[in-house]
């Protein structure tokens, strides 16, 4: 299914999975991780923000987890990064059967599957393009980033995620409006990305080498842009990010070692302003819930915590990725730092964390994981 290399060897499909912020890509391979049924998964995440969140929340799942952090992989100026871990990935003791790099929320996907077609890396072969799309978030996304329309149109599978966050009319207007947009393509539904595994493994999706019908060329990628008369966006004396989705977001990392106060954090979250669309990463709430570290999602205007609990000696710290349009990164930080250290002696009381837990999903409400 994956060919073979010109030594004869198995070339391993490299899956690029994509998907605007927080539409559920890391929680998609997560459970693709923990549904893998023997199979050997290697996972290259690459995350938008000098603390690698996405990395650490695929953690511990097989040993090929690599990260590729700080900055977007389609504007990596140097492919060379990313053809040793994929060199080391394919090496025969590592057994691999499929790479999948999870690409960031801002990422473009053509520039992702052209580096994967055009480098350097003979043990592999292009898989395809899965692309997460939130159903619950997809018109609103749409009407911002109009450029979403084209990178559907490349997808080779799309997975239409957190339809249980949507009636069902509305989940069939957006599966209409999907399968106008990417003709022919297949499309499932699911709810925290709970895809059966073996999707990745199809034809659809993983091609054999000599079946190239939805395999993309140099040439379809670089048409695909729109602008077949200019200067390749890469070209030496352009502008790397021109047009690219990330060139409007802004990106800010927050790091604190003394515990955030409940309340605070909470009072800053709910005037958050509407540009910042992002926010992920694990907040520590000190005496507020000593054993556990909370896993903190705002995608738009929803929000939710989940506490896991701190490995035996772990560092308590904050950690935060901020991502947004036209905010102001500064002043985010001063607002967060103002969260640090102990709630004032009148707020401290038992119900200080009532205003976290509210955001905290029940069982019911799908798997207690980010
Ligand atoms: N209700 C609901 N929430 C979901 C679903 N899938 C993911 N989520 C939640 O959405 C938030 C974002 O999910 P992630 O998997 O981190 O999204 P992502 O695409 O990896 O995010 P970025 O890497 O920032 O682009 C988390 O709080 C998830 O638990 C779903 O099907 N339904």
């Amino acid at each position: 299914m994956s060919g073979t290399d010109p030594a004869g060897g198995r070339r391993i499909p490299v899956v690029v999975l994509t998907g605007f912020l927080g539409s559920g890509k890391t929680t998609l391979l997560n459970h693709l991780l923990r549904n893998r049924a023997g199979r050997r998964i290697a996972v290259i995440v690459n995350d938008f923000g000098a603390i690698e969140i996405d990395a650490m929340t695929v953690a511990g799942q097989v040993g090929s987890t690599v990260s590729f952090g700080n900055g977007c992989l389609c504007c990596a100026v140097d492919a060379s990064e990313l053809d040793g871990y994929l060199e080391r990935l394919t090496r025969p003791d590592a057994r691999i059967e499929i790479i999948v790099i999870e690409a960031s929320g801002l990422a473009e996907p053509q520039e992702l599957v052209r580096m994967i077609l055009t480098g350097d890396h003979p043990g592999t072969v292009y898989g395809g393009l899965v692309q997460v799309v939130d159903a619950a978030e997809f018109d609103a996304t749409r009407t911002r980033h109009p450029e979403i329309d084209r990178h559907l149109a490349l997808a080779d599978l799309v997975v239409l995620n957190k339809t249980d966050r949507v009636a069902e009319a509305d989940r069939l207007r957006v599966r209409a409006s999907l399968a106008e947009l990417s003709p022919g393509t297949p499309l499932i539904s699911s709810s925290y990305g709970r895809i059966d595994p073996e999707l990745l493994f199809e034809p659809a999706v993983a091609p054999p080498e000599d079946e190239k019908a939805r395999q993309l060329t140099f040439e379809d990628l670089y048409a695909d842009e729109g602008h077949p008369d200019e200067p390749h966006p890469h070209a030496a004396g352009t502008d790397a990010h021109h047009g690219h989705l990330h060139a409007a977001y802004d990106t800010v990392s927050f790091t604190a070692t003394a515990p955030l106060d409940p309340r605070r954090l909470m009072r800053f979250l709910d005037s958050r302003p509407e540009g910042l669309y992002r926010v992920k990463g694990f907040v520590d709430f000190g005496d507020g819930d000593p054993a556990n570290r909370y896993a903190l999602h705002a995608v738009g205007r929803f929000l939710r915590f989940h506490p896991e609990p701190w490995g035996p000696g772990e560092e308590r710290l904050t950690q935060l990725v901020l991502i947004g349009a036209g905010i102001d990164g500064d002043r985010l930080l001063k607002e967060l730092a103002a969260c640090e250290g102990p709630a004032a002696r009148d707020e401290a009381d038992d119900r200080a964390m009532w205003g976290v837990l509210r955001y905290v999903p029940s069982e019911e409400d799908g798997p207690n994981a980010p």
